[in-house]
């Protein structure tokens, strides 16, 4: 399928409404003092349940939530925490989980409340896929990555030591609720992760998204809550209607994955302790540079000043490039016949313009990885 070439120029409002062919429709809401009683009962009827939060996430924010599940209803068997942080996306803490789950006698009607950044995100929606061969999902997220990405879409899953992401499944939540007010928690460099997906998806739309970008980075950086629900909004009704087009990623999909190429290959080589904002943030320049080499449009400069206006770094520490190629060998987006030494990437023909399955050498790669190092 050919990529969307045009930008999306609808004006941001306070919710989202994400369809898909394989499951009901679901809202997601984005709001300042959410209600969380109150957006969950309008979207499912209460019932058994459990939360998954982080170590982080926890201590701050679960029992305000418990206390609101349980003011509508809910009864809560579990709060499972997980440790913060990447590692946490492997299948020794899924097993964990699940093991908790079972122990505490979660019935197949249940659901999961999966409170927390991208990685409670994924893992709990990996194991609401998993768990007694499936069960609901309502995705909580607190990062500012989870809020503009990965709660949205279904895309849930593990790392392995072999490569980022590579034992999964797809899922829609039931419902997405984002209050604003848990990002006053969030730690600087974590909003900049999640600013990174939205640069992604800024230079992905084109249009009013991409203008908007140069006045709203600024006081998003500073929490200024308008800012931050604008872009928010931006993100998702542009994710929302590339995954309406194309959930299972047979083609279009591939777009979101702009800059992830390098990213997940360098996030693999480093044993997942690099952020996967600051991995997407260089995996960009390098696909930026690629652009210019194969297709033409001189981008460089115009990410360089978005991620710097982002607070996300040019460039990361010196690494072994064959590991990172090692790793990029398993990128989803290779086709069996690809053969050795040869990637896709998504590159750009322009602003609002990816271009998805360009075939690109290890030579290539090399040297734009290479060019994303610190000297
Ligand atoms: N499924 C998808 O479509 C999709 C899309 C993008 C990214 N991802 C995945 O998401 C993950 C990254 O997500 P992330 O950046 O949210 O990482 P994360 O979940 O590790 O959260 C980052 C850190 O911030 C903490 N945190 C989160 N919310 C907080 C809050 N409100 N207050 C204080 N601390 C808070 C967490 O405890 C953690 O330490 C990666 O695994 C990436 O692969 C998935
Ligand atoms: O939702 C998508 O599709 C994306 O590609 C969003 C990405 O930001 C995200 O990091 C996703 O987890 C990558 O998926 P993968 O299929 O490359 O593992
Ligand atoms: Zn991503």
């Amino acid at each position: 399928m050919a990529p969307d070439r045009g930008g999306l120029r609808v004006p941001p409002a306070g919710s989202v409404t994400v369809g898909t062919g394989s499951a009901a429709p679901y809202e997601v809401r984005v709001e300042s003092d959410l209600d969380l009683s109150a957006a969950v009962s309008e979207a499912l009827p209460p019932g058994a349940a459990a939360v998954l939060t982080d170590s982080s996430v926890g201590p701050l924010h679960a029992d305000a939530v418990v206390g609101a599940l349980a003011g509508a209803g809910w009864e809560i068997s579990e709060v499972v925490t997980v440790p913060a942080g990447e590692p946490s996306k492997s299948l020794a803490v899924y097993e964990t989980v699940l093991r908790r789950l079972a122990a505490a006698g979660l019935s197949r009607d249940g659901t999961l409340f999966a409170l927390g950044g991208g990685v409670v995100g994924d893992l709990g929606g990996f194991v609401a896929s998993s768990y007694m061969r499936g069960i609901y999902l309502v995705q909580l997220p607190t990062s500012l990555l989870a809020m503009v990405d990965s709660s949205v879409g279904g895309k849930v899953g593990l790392d392995l030591p072999e490569g980022k992401n590579l034992v999964g499944a797809f899922l829609q939540p039931r419902l997405v609720a984002a209050n604003l007010d848990w990002l006053l928690t969030l730690p600087d460099r974590e909003l900049s992760q999640g600013l990174a997906e939205v640069v992604k998806m800024g230079i992905l739309s084109g249009g009013s998204f991409f203008d908007d970008l140069h006045e709203y980075l600024g006081p998003a950086r500073e929490r200024d809550a308008e800012a931050l629900r604008r872009l928010i909004l931006h993100s998702v009704r542009y994710k929302a209607a590339v995954v309406a087009a194309d959930e299972r990623e047979r083609g279009l999909r591939a777009v979101l994955n702009y800059g992830h190429t390098v990213a997940h290959g360098l996030e693999a080589a480093a044993g997942y302790d690099l952020p996967h904002g600051e991995a997407v943030a260089v995996g960009m320049l390098a696909a930026a540079r690629l652009s210019h080499e194969k297709l033409g449009p001189d981008l460089v400069e115009v990410h360089r000043d978005l991620l710097r206006a982002a607070g996300l770094p040019l460039s990361v520490p010196a690494t072994d490039v064959e590991a990172v190629l090692n790793a990029m060998g398993r990128d989803k987006k290779r086709r069996s016949s690809d053969g050795e030494g040869r990637y896709r990437f998504v590159l750009l023909e322009g602003i609002g313009r990816p271009v998805h399955g360009v075939p690109v050498t290890a030579s290539e790669a090399r040297a734009a990885i290479g060019s994303i190092l610190e000297r």
